[in-house]
């Protein structure tokens, strides 16, 4: 019988296995719910130039595949530096230098010691509660107020901006289990989605399929969206963790209890962009990261400097977990106004209003509710295998949430989709 595969979702990690199986000549049909490609690789072009509000890194180019596609497809890339850094306090004065690597240091040392502590213990705890035991940061820096600040700024740009998720929630002992690509981080000028789209070519896509059942019956797998029912041999769900705990698509039969508990436990971060265009630069223009003392813990720690990728006068806001998700209630006119108010603690009252903005709200995104999974209290690494593992020889799973070595990135959203491709096609192979 003639194989013909549907895959569910237009990110990378699907672009990527539609794209390994059709090369081995199998018919391969993606269903995505968006009316565009690339899921969380998501590039505005609405200020006449490239702004990516979703991913937008290379993490370590060094036999990073993602590297190896731009390579390819002769994609320009701008490097980038996160140590390229100066940090500002509320009353606009600039850290020195020294005082900023003295607190990365002291940083890195204190979590090295939360970490090996919380490991001896018999159960995991959060970040939070392990860093409150044994940080021991505040007994060393008494009365060195600005120190433990920028300590608190290491930690919140480390671990909270990183991941997304709230140290309260974070778990102590899997935060950081995840592997690197050696090497620098690079931007695309013009745009992340270039990837998915050279990848893309000559894929048969079927836009504003919003898939709500998948069954697995006797000859194939049967999915039906809103509008359409869809049939195939085979299947690759790409549905982020965020879809799949919202319980919008429905199984048949239902998914294995591993899998279930599995999607039950590990959770979604939250990281957002707010875009801001000036009408000319008011900070230090060849730096990468412009930090924020953030003493009152505000919702803003970073701003990245867009300036270097897109020539423009464009600072994006970062901001993360609760604080973000908080953030997404209010309206884009006061989001802007709280990040231009911290600006202008930052630079004084100069700081004009912006002559554009873009507001993402990734965690009320009905395609993805979130930015990336990361692993709670009570989930473990072993979470992302049992995410990935197929249902029977029909139904197989990919995403960055199914990456055990390379979560939350785009690398490991692709690297998935090929592995789930391969099983796909092995699969095939066994019961010719
Ligand atoms: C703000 C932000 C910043 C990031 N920064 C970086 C970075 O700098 N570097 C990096 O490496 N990674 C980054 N990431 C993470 C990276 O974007 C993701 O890990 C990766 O793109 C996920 O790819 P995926 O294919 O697994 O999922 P997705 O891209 O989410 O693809 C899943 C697809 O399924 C579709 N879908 C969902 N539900 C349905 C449905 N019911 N029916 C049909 N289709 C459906 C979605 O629309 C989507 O197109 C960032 C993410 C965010 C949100």
């Amino acid at each position: 019988m003639a194989k013909s595969v549907l895959i569910i979702g237009a990110g990378i990690a699907g672009i990527a296995a539609a794209n390994f199986l059709q090369k081995q000549n199998i018919q391969v049909t993606v269903l995505e719910g968006r009316d565009r490609l690339g899921g969380r690789i998501y590039t505005d072009r609405t200020l006449g130039y490239p702004v990516d509000l979703g991913a937008s890194w290379i993490h370590g180019i060094k036999k990073n595949p993602i590297g190896k596609l731009a390579k390819q497809y002769h994609l320009p890339l701008v490097k980038t530096d996160y140590d390229n850094l100066v940090i500002y306090d509320h009353n606009g004065n600039k850290i020195r230098e020294k005082d900023i690597w003295k607190s990365w240091k002291q940083f890195a040392k204190a979590i090295a010691r939360v970490k090996r502590k919380a490991e001896s213990l018999e159960s995991d705890l959060s970040i939070a509660r392990a860093w409150q035991e044994f940080a021991k940061v505040e007994e060393n820096n008494e009365e060195q107020n600005q120190s433990i600040d920028l300590i608190h700024w290491c930690r919140a740009s480390e671990l909270l901006v990183e991941t997304g998720m709230d140290l309260e929630r974070l778990s102590c002992w899997y935060w950081d289990e995840d592997e690197d690509f050696a090497g620098a981080d690079y931007l695309f000028p013009e745009g992340y989605d270039r990837i998915v789209a050279q990848l893309s070519e000559n894929l048969d896509i079927r836009y504003q399929q919003i898939v709500t059942q998948i069954a697995i019956v006797e000859d194939g797998v049967n999915v039906t969206t809103e509008t359409d029912n869809f049939k195939g041999t085979e299947a690759i769900s790409t549905l982020p963790l965020g879809v799949l705990k919202a319980g919008s698509v429905q199984f048949l039969p239902e998914l294995p209890p591993n899998k279930r508990e599995a999607i039950a436990r590990l959770e979604m971060g939250t990281l957002n962009k707010i875009v801001l265009q000036f009408p000319e630069t008011f900070w230090e223009g060849d730096r990468d990261l412009i930090g924020y003392l953030n003493r009152e813990n505000s919702a803003f720690w970073e701003f990245f400097n867009g300036q270097k990728c897109s020539g423009r006068p464009v600072l994006i806001a970062l901001t993360a977990g609760k604080a973000a998700r908080e953030l997404e209630n209010q309206s884009d006119r006061e989001i802007v106004s709280q990040a231009i108010a911290i600006l202008r603690r930052m630079f004084g009252p100069s700081v004009p209003e912006p002559e554009n903005a873009r507001v993402t709200r990734w965690s009320r995104d009905r395609f993805s509710w979130g930015s990336y999974s990361q692993i709670p209290v009570g989930a473990t690494i072993d979470d992302r295998d049992r995410l990935a593992e197929a249902v029977g020889s029909r139904l197989f799973f990919a995403g960055e949430a199914t990456s055990r070595d390379y979560p939350g990135t785009v690398h490991g959203a692709y690297l998935s989709g090929l592995r789930a491709a391969r099983e796909l096609a092995e699969a095939i192979a066994a019961y010719k």
